[in-house]
């Protein structure tokens, strides 16, 4: 066999599959270690890189705020890494709801990538993570999340702040769903010519507005060497870039993925689609995720509120884009419901 014919073909771009984390919003994080297995072991199969497994809202995000796990993730964690054969099985951190010991923890128990997200002007608070991830020889990536709320300049200096913690990729996050094209790629191309050779560039797209799988075509093109999919679209709000038609789509663009489109559509039809409490859809309510631009995990927790104080989800995810509500202000969502409950009750009086 030539030296060529040994080398791994070149990705153009390289996909993280995060069905199994972002997608723990959409299931009430119950995701069991059968599915993860599962799941797990079809993308795998299918040629998906890097695979994350947490709960949605990242280490330690079992809570009251955020919601309890079914399953507690590092179990999920460790029938993730025993499962895979190729694949590399990747964590999401909040800091401030994740520890730095929780990334020792997981480090410990095979989890090769470590994700950081921050607020997209906040980027500072993840210093200290990034250099600990490093120490402990785990790759890095650097989440902007809610991106659509900052210009691209912006999101640039905050990309250069995790950059120079040690942050080897940082992602462009439309948390809400909420770019429009061109504004992912004045996004993508402003925080890669900030960081030139020093950091990749990776795109996080939501289905909110129907734009994830052109908007993270508009990254690739833009420059991003990484980007998100989740297989079945199974992420949050209306969910995220589906894994199996984004390999499709690269594929007819001539965008190397490395994923087999095949085995992608099997696993989303037959593993993926049964694990699924239901088929993240493009409703009323993820379409104003996007158009208010609200974070897409804010939808569960607004429908519940809305059942529980009687009011329309669509008004609360509206108060939220109006008070401008970041990841971590989950709370807030019941205090407007019971607001929109009590001035409903004052007009009627
Ligand atoms: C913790 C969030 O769910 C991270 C994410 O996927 C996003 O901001 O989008
Ligand atoms: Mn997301």
């Amino acid at each position: 066999m030539s030296a060529a014919a040994q080398a791994p073909a070149r990705l153009d771009v390289r996909v993280t599959d995060t069905c199994l984390r972002d997608g723990s919003h959409a299931v009430g994080h119950r995701f069991t270690r059968e599915q993860v297995r599962d799941v797990v072991a079809a993308l795998d199969a299918a040629g998906v890189p890097v695979l994350e497994v947490t709960h949605g809202d990242g280490l330690g995000g079992s809570s009251y705020n955020y919601g309890f796990s079914g399953t507690p993730e590092r179990e999920l964690i460790a029938t993730a890494v025993a499962t895979a054969r190729r694949a590399r099985i990747a964590a999401l951190m909040l800091p401030g709801v994740g520890t730095a010991d929780d990334i020792r923890a997981v480090a410990d128990l095979g989890v090769e990538v470590i994700r950081v997200a921050t607020h997209c002007t906040e980027a500072d608070v993840a210093i200290q993570h990034f250099g600990l991830a490093r120490e402990l020889g785990l790759e890095t990536v650097g989440f902007l999340m809610m991106s659509h709320s900052q210009p691209p300049d912006v999101l640039a200096a905050q990309a250069r702040v995790m950059a120079d913690a040690g942050c080897q990729c940082v992602y462009v996050v439309d948390s809400a769903g909420a770019l429009v094209l061109e504004q992912v790629a004045e996004r993508v191309e402003a925080v890669g010519a900030e960081l030139g050779d020093d950091a990749q560039v990776g795109f996080h797209g939501h289905e909110n507005l129907g734009l994830a799988i052109a908007n993270t075509v508009a990254a690739v093109r833009a420059g991003a060497a990484q980007v998100d999919g989740c297989t079945r679209r199974l992420g949050a709000g209306a969910g995220n870039t589906p894994t199996e038609a984004l390999a499709a789509v690269c594929e007819k663009l001539g965008i190397e993925t490395g994923l087999d489109v095949l085995a992608l559509a099997d696993a989303a039809e037959e593993v993926v689609r049964p694990a699924m409490a239901a088929e993240c859809t493009l409703d009323r309510g993820a379409l104003l995720l996007g158009y208010a631009g609200v974070y897409s995990s804010f939808l569960k927790h607004a429908e519940r509120s809305a059942e529980r104080y009687g009011v329309s989800t669509a008004q609360i995810l509206l108060a939220c884009g109006e008070r401008r509500l970041v990841g971590g202000q989950e709370d807030q969502i019941i205090a407007i419901a019971a607001d929109l409950a009590a001035a409903r009750k004052e007009e009627a009086a």
